[in-house]
């Protein structure tokens, strides 16, 4: 059942658009990433959808309500992230749950979600005092101590080291083992493909593609590499024996290693002609497709920076 329905959005600063026709919809239960380059409007379109902007056009319905429109009962059933500049530096982590508990109707019990979180020990702790992850966890127990429906993840990761990103993303995988509905907001290409059921990849203010991550791979017709090495001995020509099969762009051989590249499935195609051959090979190797390569193909251009 969709419960976040966004109908032709659009959004205009100045003469600029913003957000230009755009839809999608929210499975419950799924981790949903809104992916894309700075600028591209990720932001507007979930402020939109949080009831915190107004768009200028199309149609949003968040758990049947209109979030501008009836954007207090809304909040009573969704959690947003905070950015770090939104707590005061000397707030200690229980004061912070504590006021924001306020906020809802029938919160959750801080007391229990420090303890869920790993943030016991740092209950009378200041904000300012807190390492980047702790930060991150404190964030995620804002956003689910109105024990909403839906929780709303900007840019979650940004600013951490490699490690603290992964243990915060066990962490959404945790609010989504709740049965939290998640809207990720992202701009990290392993993050979303860790973590996301579905996509949607903005540009420029449009959608302009929405899939799995496994999908939007899949979906795009990007080259790829293979590569093996012959059995010492082996006279094969892979050349002759391979330019000819479906997909196969080139085939070029340095001793005994060979590197084939092409497009859809063809390494199964070369593997196979290869056993038929009665080729022996070692050290086979076929480079993964990641994100990166749908979004160059979807954008002309990479995410990565
Ligand atoms: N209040 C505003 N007034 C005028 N322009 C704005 C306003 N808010 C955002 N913009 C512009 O709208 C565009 C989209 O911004 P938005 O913050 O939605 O993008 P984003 O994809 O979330 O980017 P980032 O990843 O950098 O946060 C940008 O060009 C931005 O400068």
């Amino acid at each position: 059942m969709a419960i976040i329905e966004v109908e032709e959005l659009g959004k205009r600063y100045g003469g600029q658009a913003v957000l230009d026709r755009v839809s999608f919809s929210v499975e419950e239960g799924e981790v949903f990433g809104i992916l894309g380059p700075n600028g591209a409007g990720k932001t507007t379109a979930v402020e939109c959808v949080e009831g915190l902007r107004r768009a200028d056009s199309g149609a949003v319905r968040v758990l049947g309500f209109d979030p501008f429109r009836q954007g207090s009962e809304l909040r009573e059933h969704i959690g947003v992230q905070l950015q770090h500049t939104q707590l005061p530096d000397n707030i200690k982590v229980w004061e912070a749950l504590d006021l924001y508990a306020s906020f809802y109707a029938k919160p959750r019990d801080w007391r229990e979600l420090l303890e869920r979180w790993g943030l016991a020990d740092k209950r009378n702790a200041r904000f300012a005092k807190l390492s980047g992850g702790q930060k991150q966890r404190l964030f995620i127990a804002l956003a689910l101590v109105g024990d909403p429906t839906v929780a709303f993840l900007d840019e979650l990761t940004t600013g951490l080291d490699p490690q603290a990103r992964r243990a915060t993303w066990e962490l959404v995988k945790r609010v989504r083992a709740e049965g939290v509905t998640v809207v990720l907001v992202s701009h990290f290409m392993d993050e979303v493909e860790e973590l996301c059921d579905r996509v949607a990849v903005l540009d420029e203010g449009s959608v302009v593609a929405l899939d799995s991550p496994a999908g939007l791979i899949d979906g795009v017709d990007t080259e790829y590499r293979m590569s093996l090495r012959l059995m010492e001995g082996d006279t094969a020509d892979p050349g002759h024996l391979l330019e000819n099969l479906d997909g196969v762009a080139s085939v070029s051989r340095s001793g005994d290693l060979v590197v084939v590249t092409g497009r859809g499935d063809f390494a199964t195609a070369v593997s196979a002609r290869l056993a038929r051959e009665g080729v022996l090979v070692r050290d086979l190797r076929v480079d993964k497709r990641t994100l990166d390569d749908a979004f160059i193909a979807l954008t002309g251009r990479s995410l990565q920076v």
